[in-house]
């Protein structure tokens, strides 16, 4: 039986991959172009995008199928596909337009998704290598050393600002709380004094990021940086006054089109702003990074922030990853930029070490600022981002302040905490304004690894809304809490956005969310895009949110998803309480993998 045949048997193939493969069997037969590796590659570098990867590395094909099979040799592999016409060899820039695959650094793509990781790299190259103009810095120094009175004394938020100044492409990564927003909103109001110094207008700002839960974030951290900003000896208000208030997702920004996966704004119609600035990049896919980057206009600035560490984006990216570690750490400046930005930010390391393309164009910011009383997640969280398990279990067992370890705990709905869980949902039913149960929903959250089977946040939420309203319960009964899965234009929903049922007067159901003139909106269950029930959900889906108190449950036993990206973003969740419920074992296998992504932009960006 050929490979192709086996690992469909098995169950080792979605139905999609198989069919690609068909097809090119069916169509190369006659001319003996149906090599069964060929046919097996093709259907894994489908498989490997459906998995977040840009394609398959031949000489690691169990990152995308874990069959029982014996794989061809890297080699084997790379000698089938070069004979092959339907793989186009990668080297020339623009690989031979008609064939469907393209091999390339050991990797064999899809062409679609090779051509988005080239034109991805082109794009961010052609940003970093143009020039704003930055005109005399010394002026801007006074207001400079206002907004950041550590910036002789190495700190980065002050750095970041800095190159901002000088840089169109600046990428500001740290963890949460490390003052991403605050930052950048100073920045903003540095870009204007620097502009009408200049005699030029205000710049266009747009604040974008991948959901509508982690824009309105965004903007209502950039309006509290704002506020303090009033506050502050030697700003000027009126410069307050210009600074953006509101962000939009990143497809709103770009302008979808119904039916198309092209945006209104490209090349050729590039965005009409001057600054761009995009909040939790870490969740931008491939596609995404790539359309965003292509309609940024010539001249203009591209301003990513995320976090690293935090879980790549469902669909084929790790992007920021890449891109990140393209910039390199970012500790020390070329000589030029650090003499250059000597007004602002006096002596600073220099190197002239060989670098690429991207390198001075990052900052990573270290320091934690969001401070809790109650909650001391740092040296948890660095222990889990850093795969550190002896230390994240000797934490958790001496006792983190905010952090209970549930040792062994495989079900929070049942025993002494159920009753605990339960009633704070409870709670939901009895409110009737829809901001104060919107708000109350952001208190408490059950966090799961796993979607499906008994541990997975569906059959959660089953046992969540039971023993609220009952089995033969209403849908949409008073307190539910729904997530939209997937993105609405129509209704201005978005993947991840939360929202609460409630009954109006007559009884008629109406799901609340958050948004809109008067801060919430009311939709007919009945007329809403794809949903879920919310009360228990993936650590994936909840990326770009928060909670007061967060239950993090790990699955009984080791499962694939589990890494040390999903320990840290689900951990991350938490603002003043987490409760981690987990066997030693399943805590060590999960901090031991990686959810590493596989890419060929890395290379791309290095070279
Ligand atoms: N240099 C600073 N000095 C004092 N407080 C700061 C400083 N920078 C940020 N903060 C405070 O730390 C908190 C977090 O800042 P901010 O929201 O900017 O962080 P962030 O990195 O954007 O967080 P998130 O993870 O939510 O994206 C805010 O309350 C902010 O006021």
């Amino acid at each position: 039986m050929s490979l192709l045949d086996t690992l469909l048997r098995q169950g080792a193939l979605r139905p999609i991959d198989h069919a690609l493969a068909q097809s090119l069997r069916r169509l190369g037969r006659e001319q003996g172009d149906d090599d069964d590796r060929v046919l097996v590659a093709a259907a894994l570098a489908s498989s490997a995008v459906a998995q977040g990867h840009a394609g398959l590395d031949l000489s690691r094909p169990h990152w995308v199928c874990e069959a029982a099979v014996e794989w061809p040799t890297a080699d084997e592999w790379r000698d089938a596909l070069n004979a092959s016409r339907w793989v186009s060899q990668g080297e020339a820039d623009s690989a031979s337009a008609q064939a469907p695959l393209v091999l390339e650094q050991g990797m064999l793509y899809l062409r679609r998704y090779r051509e988005y990781e080239r034109r991805l790299a082109a794009g961010l190259r052609r940003i970093a290598a143009a020039t704003p103009e930055a005109g005399d810095l010394k002026p801007l120094a006074p207001l400079f050393a206002s907004l950041f009175p550590g910036a002789r004394d190495g700190d980065r938020q002050a750095r970041a600002a800095a190159l901002a100044l000088v840089r169109a492409l600046l990428l500001v990564t740290g963890g949460p709380g490390t003052g991403k927003t605050t930052t950048i909103t100073r920045v903003l109001l540095l870009l204007i004094e620097q502009a009408h110094r200049a005699g030029r207008a205000t710049p266009r700002i747009a604040l974008a990021a991948p959901t509508g839960r982690a824009a309105e974030r965004m903007a209502e951290s950039l309006r509290a940086a704002t506020a303090q900003l009033r506050r502050i000896d030697g700003v000027d208000t009126a410069l307050c006054d210009a600074l953006p208030q509101a962000g939009s997702t990143l497809h709103r920004l770009l302008g979808t089109i119904p039916g198309s996966p092209r945006f209104r704004h490209d090349a050729d119609h590039p965005l009409p702003f001057d600054v761009i600035v995009v909040d939790e990049a870490s969740m931008v896919d491939l596609p995404l990074m790539c359309k965003l980057v292509e309609a940024v206009p010539e001249g203009a600035r591209l301003i990513l922030l995320g976090d690293r560490d935090q879980l790549p984006s469902v669909e084929a990216g790790d992007v920021l990853a890449a891109i990140t570690d393209a910039a390199g750490e970012g500790d020390a400046f070329p000589s030029n930029l650090a003499t250059m930005l000597a007004p602002l930010l006096g002596e600073v390391p220099a190197s002239d070490a060989p670098g690429t393309a991207l390198s001075g164009h990052r900052v990573q910011l270290q320091r934690g600022y969001r401070q809790s009383e109650a909650l001391q997640l740092a040296p948890l969280a660095d222990a889990m981002r850093a795969g550190d398990a002896d230390s994240a279990l000797a934490l958790l067992h001496e006792g983190v302040r905010g952090v209970t370890f549930h040792e062994d705990m495989t079900d929070p709905l049942s025993g002494a905490v159920r009753e605990r869980l339960i009633a704070a949902w409870r709670a939901l039913a009895a409110m009737d304004d829809p901001v104060q149960a919107l708000r109350q929903a952001q208190r408490l959250r059950l966090l799961t690894a796993l979607r499906d089977g008994a541990q997975g946040a569906g059959a959660l939420n089953q046992r969540i809304e039971d023993a609220l309203a009952g089995t033969q319960r209403d849908p949409y009964f008073q307190g539910r809490l729904l997530l939209i899965t997937e993105n609405s234009y129509r209704h201005g929903l978005f993947n991840g956005d939360i929202g609460v049922c409630q009954h109006d007067a007559s009884g008629v159901p109406v799901a609340w969310f958050a948004g809109g003139s008067e801060g919430v909106r009311g939709f007919h269950p009945a007329s809403l895009p794809a949903h879920t029930g919310a009360f228990a959900m993936t650590v994936h889906k909840s990326q770009g949110s928060e909670f007061d108190t967060v239950w993090l449950l790990l699955p009984r036993q080791d499962a694939r998803t589990l890494s040390r990206e999903l320990l840290y973003t689900g951990i991350t969740r938490a603002r003043a309480e987490l409760h981690l419920c987990a066997g030693e074992a399943v805590l060590r296998a999960g901090l031991s993998r990686h959810s590493a992504r596989l890419s060929g932009l890395g290379w791309r960006l290095a070279r």
